[in-house]
């Protein structure tokens, strides 16, 4: 299990996150949702050990993410996908170097028929073609090439999965294959995910239990159907009309949004992270 304690950074005299506390159980799909600059990157960052955190423990399992030692222990169960797959490939390698690196480091030396055969199979499980293999990034789709960062994830067995907008660099259409093949590989026994998005529609998709983030902090949290279909507080309002197709907002503004507003929620109360 992932378990965040107390989590704070801050930059410069900018207090990014402040004071965030959540867990991932095993098997599960967790949203981490906000608006722009209100730290879900920072949380995948510390998360990942990109980078220190000023106040707080990370720990995965029995591993302490927040030590050099714990981070070490933790690198194989914890793997990430972020929002620019380009970026994140060494596009000077062919497919075939990029998911055999995985392979070298946590199976080690194999005949080249036996790894060739295993990473048929990790691009299968991404709906990606075996011709690929001899390919460089820039010969690939940008859809390809984020599946491809999925498979080379994949190729550690990760137990926890970090995904950062995994979707935004992604045409629509792409979007809802790739949230599918997400979906798919979790339902397959694949590992928990802390999905980082600011699209609603894919947590409603694909995730459990979500949680809110604002200036920071996390303002409200629980099943996704109860936090979408009844938000307690009023960042999750404004984020959730924000989703909506510019005609509807209007729409929505009087009738079902006066509901949720009801001044006898107290956002502060109603709003606190659940335990
Ligand atoms: N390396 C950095 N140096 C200084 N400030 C930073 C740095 N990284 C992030 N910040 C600031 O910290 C805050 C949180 O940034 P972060 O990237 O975590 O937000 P976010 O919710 O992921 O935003 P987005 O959805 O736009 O990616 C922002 O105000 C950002 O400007």
């Amino acid at each position: 299990m992932l378990s965040v304690e107390g989590l704070s950074k801050r930059y410069g005299g900018h207090d990014a996150v402040r004071d965030v506390s959540f867990s991932v159980s095993p098997g599960e799909i967790v949203g981490l949702v906000g608006a722009s600059g209100s730290g879900k990157s920072t949380i995948a960052r510390c998360i990942l050990g990109l980078e220190r955190p000023d106040a707080g423990r990370i720990r995965y399992g029995d591993a302490i993410l927040t030590d050099r030692a714990g981070r070490r222990a933790a690198r194989r169960a914890v793997q990430a996908v972020f929002q620019d797959p380009r970026s994140s490939l060494n596009p000077r390698w062919t497919v075939r170097r990029i998911l055999s690196e995985p392979l070298e480091t946590w199976i080690g030396r194999e005949p080249r028929a036996a790894r060739t055969m295993r990473l048929n199979a990790l691009l299968s499980q991404v709906t990606l073609s075996p011709d690929l293999l001899a390919r460089y990034p820039h010969e690939l789709s940008t859809g390809q090439c984020q599946r491809l960062c999925v498979a080379r994830a994949f190729a550690c067995g990760p137990t926890l999965l970090v995904l950062d907008e995994p979707l935004s660099a992604l045409d629509v259409s792409v979007q809802a294959r790739m949230l599918v093949m997400l979906r798919d590989l979790h339902a397959a026994g694949g590992p928990s995910y802390l999905l980082i998005t600011h699209d609603f529609a894919v947590v409603r998709e694909i995730c459990d239990r979500v949680l809110v983030l604002d200036g920071g902090r996390i303002v409200e949290t629980g099943p996704v159907a109860r936090v979408l279909d009844r938000p307690f507080h009023s960042v999750t309002r404004a984020l959730l009309l924000d989703a909506l197709p510019l005609p509807f907002q209007a729409a929505a503004a009087p009738c079902k949004w006066t509901v949720l507003n009801d001044p006898t929620l107290d956002d502060a109360t109603a709003g606190a992270p659940s335990p």
